[in-house]
C-alpha cells in the first residue's frame, strides 16, 4: 500500500498535471526502477542513483522557457524502462507473423498478451533482447538513472518530437528534468559556427555517437547462436546483427528497411548510408524478391532515412528544412549527400567539403548557408575565387590554363567557367574552355562547369571515352610501376578491351614512334659493341703483357682474333654507319635526322643487326640495361618497320614502347558488370545488373620522380594498382640518381614510398605481377636468389618441373610484398599475376580490381558481419576468375 502511495506520488510529479495517473497493476503506464534483489545471475544487472521523490522538481520546470509540451508529456508518460526480477513487466513490442512466412506483419502488443508463435519461456527471453535492442543506450546495461523514451503501442511518434522528425530523450539528472538531442525549433539556438571546428554534435547522428558494441563474431544479437561461417543482417540503426531465422522475427515487415521493430522511426547510423536499398544475400533467401524490392525501396525512400536538414552545415550555418529542399532540388544538386560541413560559393555555385577542393558545380544562387569564408577550402595559395582562397590543385589546373595568378590575386568566377580579376569589370576568359585543362580536371577530380561537359569528348578520344559524364562518379584506379613493369601495355590492353579503337592520329604517332625506337635500339647495341670490343681488344694486350714469356692464349679464350681485331669488330662499311649514328645520338640530334633518314638506311640497319658483331653483342644482352626485351622483336622486321608503308598491327602497338601523352599520364574510362558468377540466382530475381564505371589512370613512373607533388593530386583514388615486372629479379637498372641497382629492388622501394604516402592511407592497393612469361624463361638460366631481398627463396621439396618452380616462385615473391605491406599498413595486399601480352591476363586482372573494390566498400560500410562463406570473400584468393591471385 505504501508502495502504491510512493509510485503514485512519484509519477505525479514526473508528468503534468493535466495527465490522469493510475497505479492500477494492469492499466500501469509506467515502470518504475526497483533494486534488484533475487536470485544470482550471470549478467549484470544496471546500476540505478537512489531517488528521492521529494527531491524531484515538478515537471513544469523543463518547459519554464518553452511551456508544458503535449509533446514532451506524453514522452515522459510512455519513458519506461524497468528492471525487476530480471523480467520485465513493461508494455513491450512482439512481432506477430502472419503465418505466411514472407509476410509478416507487424503487431505491437503490451504486456500480459500471449505470444502464438513461440512460448512463453521463449517469448520472454526474446522480449528481454528486444528491449535490449530497443535503446542502444541500455545496450550496454549500465544505464544510469537517464531515463531513456522506448516505444510502446504507438512508440514511433513518441521517440520524435512534434513535427516528428528527431529523436528527443528526457534525461533525469540533477534533480530536473531536461530536454536532450535536437529541437525543432533549433534555428533560435542557431550556432554561428566557424569553418574547422569540430563536427558538431547535432550533425553526427545518434547513433554514429554511440560507443560501438564490442560483439562476438558471427554470433546473433538475438539467439546468440555463434557462427563466423553465417551472414548476418544488421538493423540500420542500433547495428545489432541477426541470423536468418530471427530476421523478420525482429525486423517485421521492414517499413523503413532492414531496422530493428523498436528502431523504426529512428534515424539510422549514418555510417550506414551508402548501404540503404543495397539488398543483400541473406534478405533475398527469408522474403520474395517482390518483398526485396519493396522493402529496399522504403529503405530508402522513407523519411526516416532521409538527411535531416540540420545534419548539414554549409558555409557554417545549418541548414533549414526549406534550405534542403532548395539545395536538393535545384537542377544540379550535390550528389550522395552526407551529414557534414560543406562550403558553397554561391556566384560559382561550387561546391565542396569544409577545408577541401571543389566537388562539384552545383546551381548557382541557392539560398542556403552562410557567408562563403576565405579559408573554406583551407587554402594556401593567396590566390582568391569569389573570396575563397583556392587549394593547391585548384592552382596547378590555372597554371595548365595557362592563367596568370600570381599570389594575391583575386577572380570572381562565374558559374558558366568565365572569370574576371576583382575590381577590373572585365571578363579575360573561360578558365575551362581548353580541352586540355578539362581533362585534367576530370583526372584531378575537380570540377568542370555543366555547360562544358559537352565536348569534351571530342579531342579527348584518344584516352577518354564516356566523357560526358565525368561528373559522376567513378572508382578511379591509378596504375604505377618502375619505368619498364608493363604499365603502359596494360593501359593498352585496357583499351583494346574496354575503349574506343585507334584513332588515325594515334596510329601514325604509333608508328613514328616504332621507327623511332628502331634507331635507338640499334644505338644502344652499337655503342655496348664498341665498349665489348674495347675490352676485348684491352684483355687480350694485357694478357698479351702478362705472358710474354708463357704459352700463348688461344683466340675463343678471348675472342680476339688479331691484334686490331676480335668478335665485336665490324667492317668498315658498318663501322662507318655506327660513327654516323652514335655521334647524331650523342649530340642529342636525333630528332632532326629523323625521320627522314629512316628510310634510306633501313637496309643498313637490317645489315647491322644481321652482322655477327652484333649477333655477339645481342648475346649479352642482359648487361645492356637500357635495352628492353622488345627490341627484338622489332629490330628483326626493321626493312618492313622502316618503311613507308608500314602499318603498325594490335601486336605492335602493345609491344611499342613510349606512346604516352599529357606527360606520362594517360586516362581511360570503361564499366564492369556488377555481376558475379556466385550471384546469378539472385540477380535473376531482382534488378538487372548494373554497370559499374572506373577511369584507369597510367601515370608515368617519371611522374613520380618529380616526389609527391603529382600523387597528392591523386588522392582520393580508390586504389592503386601497383605493377612490378616479376622477371626484374635479375635485371641491373640505373637509379635517378644513376647508381646501379638490382630493379626488383628499385619497384621495392617505390612500392615502399607509395604505401606510406600520406596520401594512400587508407587506399586499397593491388600488386600485378607482370610479366610472368619472361619470369618463367628467365628462371632457367637465373635462379631467383640472384636478387638479395630473395636470398632465402629456398623450396624444401625438389621441382619435378620448371612450371612448379616458376610457380613458387611466383608466391614466394607474393608473399614478401604482402609481408611488406603488412608491416607498413597492417592491411592486407591483394595480388595477381599477368602476362600483359595475353589480354585475357589483363581482363582478369581488372575484374579481381573490381572485386577487391567492391571488398573494401562492404568492409568500410560494414554492411554485414560477413562470414568467410560470401562471396565477398575476404580472403579474395577464391575469386573464380582468377587461378592464381594470391
Ligand atoms: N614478354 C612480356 N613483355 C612485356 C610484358 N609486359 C610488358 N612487356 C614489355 O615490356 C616493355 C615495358 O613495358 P611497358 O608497358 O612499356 O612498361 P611501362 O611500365 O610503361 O614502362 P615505361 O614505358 O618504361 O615507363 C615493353 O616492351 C612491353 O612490350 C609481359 O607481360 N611479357
Ligand atoms: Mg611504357
Amino acid at each position: 500500500m505504501m508502495a502504491e502511495k510512493n509510485w503514485d506520488e512519484v509519477v505525479r510529479r514526473v508528468v503534468p498535471v493535466a495527465v490522469p495517473v493510475s497505479v492500477d497493476d494492469e492499466n500501469l503506464d509506467y515502470s518504475i526502477a526497483v533494486e534488484y534483489d533475487g536470485p544470482p545471475i550471470s549478467f549484470e544487472v544496471p546500476k540505478i542513483q537512489p531517488l528521492d521523490p521529494h527531491s524531484l522538481s515538478s515537471y513544469h520546470r523543463v518547459s519554464d522557457s518553452r511551456g508544458p509540451s503535449k509533446t514532451t508529456a506524453s514522452r515522459v508518460k510512455k519513458s519506461i524502462s524497468s528492471v525487476s526480477n530480471g523480467r520485465s513487466n513493461q508494455a513491450s513490442e512482439v512481432v506477430h507473423r502472419d503465418g505466411e512466412r514472407n509476410s509478416p506483419s507487424l503487431v505491437a502488443s503490451t504486456s500480459g498478451e500471449k505470444e502464438e508463435d513461440y512460448d512463453y519461456g521463449v517469448r520472454k527471453e526474446e522480449e528481454e533482447e528486444d528491449r535490449e535492442h530497443s535503446s542502444p543506450q541500455r545496450a550496454d546495461g549500465k544505464k544510469s538513472a537517464a531515463v531513456t523514451s522506448t516505444s510502446t503501442e504507438d512508440g514511433r511518434e513518441d521517440d520524435y518530437d512534434r513535427k516528428g522528425k528527431r529523436p528527443i530523450e528526457v534525461k533525469f539528472c540533477s534533480g530536473k528534468y531536461e530536454r536532450e538531442g535536437n529541437y525543432e525549433d533549433e534555428e533560435e539556438v542557431e550556432e554561428e559556427e566557424t569553418p574547422y571546428s569540430a563536427p558538431s554534435s547535432s550533425i553526427v547522428s545518434e547513433a554514429e555517437s554511440r560507443p560501438k558494441k564490442e560483439r562476438k563474431k558471427g554470433a546473433c544479437s538475438r539467439c546468440k547462436r555463434t557462427n563466423v561461417w553465417k551472414e548476418r543482417e544488421a538493423c540500420l540503426v542500433c547495428d545489432n546483427r541477426y541470423c536468418s531465422s530471427c530476421l523478420l522475427k525482429i525486423m517485421g515487415s521492414m517499413p523503413e528497411g532492414r531496422k530493428c521493430v523498436s528502431c523504426i522511426g529512428l534515424p539510422i547510423d549514418e555510417s550506414k548510408r551508402a548501404t540503404l536499398g543495397k539488398a543483400s544475400r541473406m534478405l533475398s533467401r527469408v522474403v520474395s524478391p517482390l518483398e526485396v524490392k519493396q522493402i529496399m525501396k522504403a529503405e530508402k525512400e522513407c523519411s526516416a532515412n532521409q538527411l535531416r536538414p540540420e545534419q548539414l552545415i554549409v558555409n557554417g550555418k545549418k541548414l533549414t528544412h526549406d534550405q534542403l529542399d532548395e539545395l536538393l532540388g535545384c537542377p544540379n544538386p550535390p550528389s550522395k549527400l552526407k551529414p557534414g560541413r560543406y562550403w558553397y560559393d554561391k556566384d560559382s555555385g561550387l561546391w565542396g567539403k569544409e577545408g577541401g577542393k571543389p566537388d562539384i558545380f552545383v546551381t548557382e544562387n541557392l539560398k542556403v548557408g552562410g557567408v562563403l569564408q576565405r579559408n573554406a577550402s583551407n587554402g594556401k595559395t593567396e590566390v582568391f575565387f569569389n573570396g575563397r582562397e583556392i587549394t593547391k590543385t585548384e592552382l596547378r589546373i590555372l597554371r595548365i590554363a595557362n592563367i596568370h595568378c600570381p599570389p594575391k590575386t583575386a577572380f570572381w568566377v562565374y558559374s558558366n567557367g568565365t572569370y574576371e580579376e576583382e575590381g577590373q569589370k572585365k571578363l579575360k576568359g573561360n578558365i575551362w574552355e581548353k580541352n586540355t585543362t578539362r581533362w585534367i580536371c576530370s583526372m584531378f577530380s575537380l570540377p568542370i562547369p555543366p555547360g562544358h561537359l559537352a565536348g569534351l569528348n571530342d579531342d579527348l578520344s584518344t584516352y577518354s571515352n564516356k566523357s560526358a559524364s565525368l561528373q559522376k562518379r567513378l572508382q578511379k584506379l591509378l596504375l604505377l610501376g618502375l619505368e619498364g613493369s608493363g604499365t603502359s601495355t596494360i593501359f593498352k590492353q585496357a583499351k583494346f578491351l574496354h575503349g574506343t579503337n585507334f584513332s588515325r592520329k594515334e596510329l601514325d604517332d604509333m608508328k613514328l614512334i616504332i621507327q623511332r625506337n628502331l634507331y635507338i635500339y640499334m644505338g644502344t647495341l652499337l655503342k655496348a659493341r664498341e665498349r665489348f670490343e674495347d675490352n676485348a681488344l684491352e684483355q687480350k694486350k694485357n694478357q698479351q703483357e702478362q705472358s710474354e714469356d708463357s704459352e700463348p692464349v688461344s683466340e675463343e679464350e678471348t675472342g680476339v682474333k688479331t691484334d686490331r681485331q676480335c668478335v665485336y669488330s665490324f667492317d668498315q662499311r658498318m663501322t662507318n654507319f655506327s660513327n654516323w649514328l652514335l655521334q647524331i645520338m650523342a649530340m642529342g640530334d636525333f630528332e632532326a635526322f629523323f625521320p627522314a633518314a629512316t628510310h634510306e638506311y633501313a637496309p643498313t640497319v637490317a645489315d647491322v643487326w644481321n652482322d655477327p658483331a652484333l649477333r655477339e653483342t645481342y648475346k649479352r644482352r642482359n648487361e645492356l640495361h637500357s635495352l628492353p626485351d622488345v627490341a627484338k622483336y622489332f629490330i628483326d622486321r626493321a626493312i618492313e618497320i622502316a618503311s613507308n608503308e608500314y602499318e603498325p598491327s594490335e601486336k605492335d602497338i602493345l609491344h611499342a614502347e613510349g606512346f604516352d601523352q599529357y606527360n606520362g599520364l594517360a586516362s581511360l574510362e570503361f564499366s564492369l558488370d556488377d555481376r558475379n558468377p556466385m550471384m546469378d540466382s539472385y540477380s535473376e530475381h531482382c534488378e538487372p545488373p548494373t554497370l559499374l564505371n572506373y577511369q584507369l589512370i597510367r601515370l608515368h613512373s617519371k611522374g613520380l620522380n618529380e616526389g609527391t607533388k603529382w600523387l597528392e593530386m591523386f588522392e582520393d583514388v580508390s586504389a592503386i594498382v601497383f605493377c612490378v615486372a616479376l622477371s626484374d629479379y635479375a635485371q641491373m637498372w640505373f637509379d635517378g640518381s644513376g647508381t646501379l641497382q638490382n630493379k626488383m629492388l628499385a619497384s621495392k622501394e617505390l612500392f615502399q614510398s607509395l604505401v606510406k604516402h600520406p596520401s594512400f592511407r587508407n587506399t586499397p592497393f593491388i600488386l600485378i605481377l607482370n610479366k610472368y612469361d619472361i619470369f618463367e624463361e628467365k628462371l632457367r638460366d637465373v635462379p631467383l636468389t640472384t636478387c638479395e631481398w630473395f636470398s632465402d627463396f629456398n623450396p624444401v621439396r625438389p621441382h619435378s618441373n620448371h612450371q612448379t618452380l616458376t610457380s613458387n616462385a611466383y608466391y614466394y615473391i607474393a608473399v614478401k610484398f604482402k609481408a611488406l605491406y603488412h608491416s607498413i599498413s597492417e592491411r592486407k595486399l591483394f595480388v595477381c599475376q599477368t602476362k600483359a601480352y595475353e589480354r585475357s591476363t589483363i581482363d582478369e586482372a581488372l575484374k579481381y580490381v573490381k572485386e577487391v573494390l567492391k571488398w573494401d566498400e562492404i568492409k568500410n560500410t560494414n554492411l554485414n558481419n560477413l562470414g568467410d562463406d560470401t562471396f565477398f570473400t575476404t580472403e579474395i584468393n577464391s575469386f573464380p576468375y582468377m587461378h592464381n591471385p594470391v
